[in-house]
This record gives structure tokens, sequence and C-alpha cells, in this order.
């Protein structure tokens, strides 16, 4: 029989790649070719494919698939930061999937980003299926909420008792709100640092080509001593039936770097006359949304999921960046079957710090390394993932121990895509 497919060609990109590398982009993302706006679109992703993060897979002239990543800086539990090879635009054209195009460019990049000296891989999953054979885990989560503001039952709300709350304009907002978020992301595990051009987008400095940014409204709390400490962003679409308010407020943004200013930013949002429901997504699920509500239950879930993806690839760099809930020692047994992560590790962690080390002492623990990144951000319980046989202990004391070192006051949150 006649072998129809000639081979496909995984390579690194190149600016001469840009135009057929952005259409397949477009297509994998099930999106149609923009014809109106064409060069901007193509300027606009001029700005972030860096040629050694983005690779192509060619049939012919003809780019079937694609793959990106970006340097993100992820804050850790202790508050180290780690530079992570943030993996993106991952896209097979239809007519080529299920070939191993994506094991074949995941493979590349792994190996890259060791190249690179990057210690872990993350990525924001579209399905849960797809990543876990390549060695990651889910290490964060979100929930989505809607409230029902009539049941909130949140009394009547007054201006803060400390601090104040003001509407500001974009460009007063693109002086406060980017400090904020350093202030933030340095105190809470599992956000990653934004990129000046979040800013230029939020603020309306850049327009984005293919995305209508709502024209929304800014807020900034402060506190007593005048300090911007968080912020909220949001949009209302008004609407009114049977002769009452029914606006949705939509909740775009609401970063407090102190809990006074999440907790008052909170209260705003839930309080703005003509609204009936806030809808609120990707946010973390341990948010002090429902304790701020005299009905609990009026904060309903809509949704919650996995988020973050972490893939090992320096276990002893990692483990020794972050701390620990309780001082104490842990042999881990790695297993990755792509090799980058294989090993045994000695932890010797605590809340002030850890070292890591191989070693050939017997394990307390044994697991795959998509399951540490399960663990890493302290997520997840590891007597849980032991209960589903995705860690073996050598005792149940050990599992214990495990728990406590590794999971965290509060839980990861990464509230942006990349
Ligand atoms: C970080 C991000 O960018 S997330 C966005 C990911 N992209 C998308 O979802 C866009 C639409 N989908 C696609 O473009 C493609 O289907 C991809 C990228 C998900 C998969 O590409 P393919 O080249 O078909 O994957 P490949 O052939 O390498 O498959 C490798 C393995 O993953 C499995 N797999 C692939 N896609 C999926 C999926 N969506 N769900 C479950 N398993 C999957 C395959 O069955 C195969 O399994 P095997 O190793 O046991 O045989």
């Amino acid at each position: 029989m006649t072998e129809h497919r000639p081979a496909v060609d995984i390579r690194w990109y190149t600016a001469d790649d840009h135009a057929e590398w952005c259409r397949a982009l477009d297509v994998g993302f099930l999106r149609l070719p923009s014809r109106e706006n064409h060069e901007a679109v193509l300027e606009y992703r001029r700005r972030w494919v860096d040629p050694d993060r983005t690779m192509g897979a060619f049939d012919g002239p003809r780019c079937v698939a694609t793959f990106n990543s970006q340097p993100q800086v992820l804050t850790v539990p202790g508050g180290a930061t780690l530079v992570a090879s943030g993996v993106t635009n991952v896209t097979v054209t239809s007519t080529h999937r299920r070939r191993g195009l994506l094991s074949r460019m995941m493979a590349r990049e792994l190996d890259r980003c060791r190249e690179r000296g990057e210690p872990l891989a993350i990525l924001d999953a579209a399905e849960y299926g797809i990543y876990g054979r390549y060695g990651y885990g889910p290490a964060t989560s979100m929930v989505n909420f809607e409230v029902d503001v009539h049941r909130a039952a949140l009394g009547s709300y007054a201006p803060p008792a400390n601090g104040r709350l003001d509407l500001v304009d974009p460009a007063e907002f693109g002086k406060h709100a980017p400090e904020v978020h350093e202030r933030f992301r340095l105190a809470r595990h599992g956000v990653i640092a934004r990129k000046a051009i979040w800013w230029q987008l939020v603020t309306g400095e850049l327009v984005h080509p293919l995305k209508q940014w709502k024209d929304a409204f800014h807020v900034l709390y402060r506190n007593d001593s005048g300090q911007v400490d968080g912020f909220l962003t949001y949009h209302v679409e008004d609407e009114w039936a049977d002769h009452r308010p029914q606006g949705v407020l939509h909740v775009q943004d609401l970063i407090g770097a102190t809990p006074e200013a999440e907790a008052e930013l909170w209260r705003y949002a839930v309080s703005v006359d003509w609204v009936a429901k806030v809808v609120a997504e990707n946010r973390p699920p341990d948010d002090i949304l429902p304790l701020l509500l005299g009905d609990a239950r009026s904060a309903r879930r809509t949704a919650a999921g996995d988020f973050l993806w972490l893939r090992p690839l320096d276990v002893p760099r990692l483990l020794s960046e972050r701390t620990y809930g309780v001082a104490d020692t842990l042999v881990l047994e790695v297993h990755d079957h792509m090799g980058y992560a294989q090993g045994r590790f000695l932890l010797d962690g605590g809340p002030d710090g850890a070292t890591c080390a191989a070693t050939t002492r017997e394990p307390d623990l044994v697991l795959e390394v998509g399951t540490l990144g399960n663990l890493y951000l302290g997520d997840e319980s590891t007597v849980r993932l032991a209960a589903v046989g995705r860690i073996e202990a050598s005792d149940r004391e050990a599992l214990s121990r495990a728990d406590v070192m590794f999971r965290t006051g509060r839980r990861p949150w990464c509230p942006d895509s990349f």
C-alpha cells in the first residue's frame, strides 16, 4: 500500500513563518481567520511570539500545529518566586490530530526547559485528559460564584469604617493597580506576575485586536494612611424586569493586598444599587466571599475545577524553594517515565526554609511526577491521593506527616490565564 502521508516536520518558528503560524493557531482554536483587521492581529501577536519558545509542525508549506511558551514568574508557598515555562497556544489542526504531534512538541519543549534551567512547566489545560501523560498534575483550583444579592442578607451597606473606596478612571487605575498586584502576588502562592501588557490592555492604552474589551468601572481601596491596598474592575449588564432592576455585575478582577481591602471590595460589589446578581469567575476555592454574607448560601458555586497544571522538572530545586507547615524530613521517590524528575530525594523542610538532595535512603512516599505537581503548591492532601493509589507510603504516619508539611493555610490561587 502506498503511504500518502509525508512526514510532518516539527521545527522552531522563524519570523518568515509568522502569518502561517498564526493562521494555524486560529484554526486550532476554532477561529475563522480575521479578515478586516488581519494585519493588526499579526502585528499584535508579534509582541509575544518569542522565536526561541515557539514551534510549529509543517506538512509541506502548511502549518498544522502550534506550540508556544512564555516565562512566567510563579509564587510558591513561603513567598519565593520561580521562573516557570508557561506553555500555551497548543493546537493541532483537526486533519492532523492523534498522530502524536502534541507528544513530539511537548517532548521538545521539556528538553528546552531543562536546557534553559527552568525547574518546572505550567499551563492552563483546555481539557482534563490531555496533559497528565506528560507529567503535569493539577496544582490549583478555581470556583465561579453567582451571588443572589437579595438573599445575601448583607445588611445595609455603609462606607468602610477604615479606609475609603474611589471610582477612578483608567489612567488613575493604571498608576496604582500594578503595585498593589505586586504586593498581592508575593503574598499568595499560585499567583503569576502580570506583565506590562496586561495593564496596557486593561487601561485601554493598548487595544486587543481580537477581543472586545468592555468599558469597565475601576474601584480603588485606600487604607487609613491613604495607601492603595486593593482594586476592583467590573462591568454591569443593566437589566430591568417587571418594573424592577435586575442588573448583573460581573467582577473582572478583585485583588486585595490585605484582607481588609479584599473584604471591603467584596462588600462594595454586592451592594451596588440596581444589581440583583453578582457573577465572579475563577476565584480561589477558599474565597472569603461567602463568609462576608449574612447568608453564605446566596453565593452559589456555579463551577469548580482544576486550573493551573504543574510539571516538576528539577525536584531538589522545587522542593527546597518552598516552605512547609511543620519542620520534618521525608524521603520521596519520584517516578517519571520521561526521565526529567526521576529519583529519590531527601527533603528537610519547615516554616523557615528547606533543603532537598538526592539520597539512597528508603522512601517514605513513592509517587509519579504528576502527583508531585498535584501536591507542590499545597492544594492536595497526601492522604486523599493515597486513598486512590496515587501515593504509596511506607506507613500511615509518614503519610500524615507529609500531609501536614505540604498543605498550606490558604489554598493556592492562580487568578490569570496565559
Ligand atoms: C496549554 C494549552 O494551550 S491548552 C489548549 C489545547 N488545545 C486544544 O484543546 C485545541 C483543540 N485540540 C487540539 O488542538 C489537539 O486535539 C490537542 C493539541 C489537544 C492534541 O493534539 P494531538 O496531536 O491530537 O495529540 P497526540 O496525537 O500527540 O496525542 C497524544 C495522546 O494524548 C491523547 N489526547 C490528545 N488529545 C486529548 C484530549 N483532548 N483528551 C484526552 N486525550 C487526548 C491522545 O489520545 C494520545 O494518547 P496516547 O498517547 O495514549 O495514544
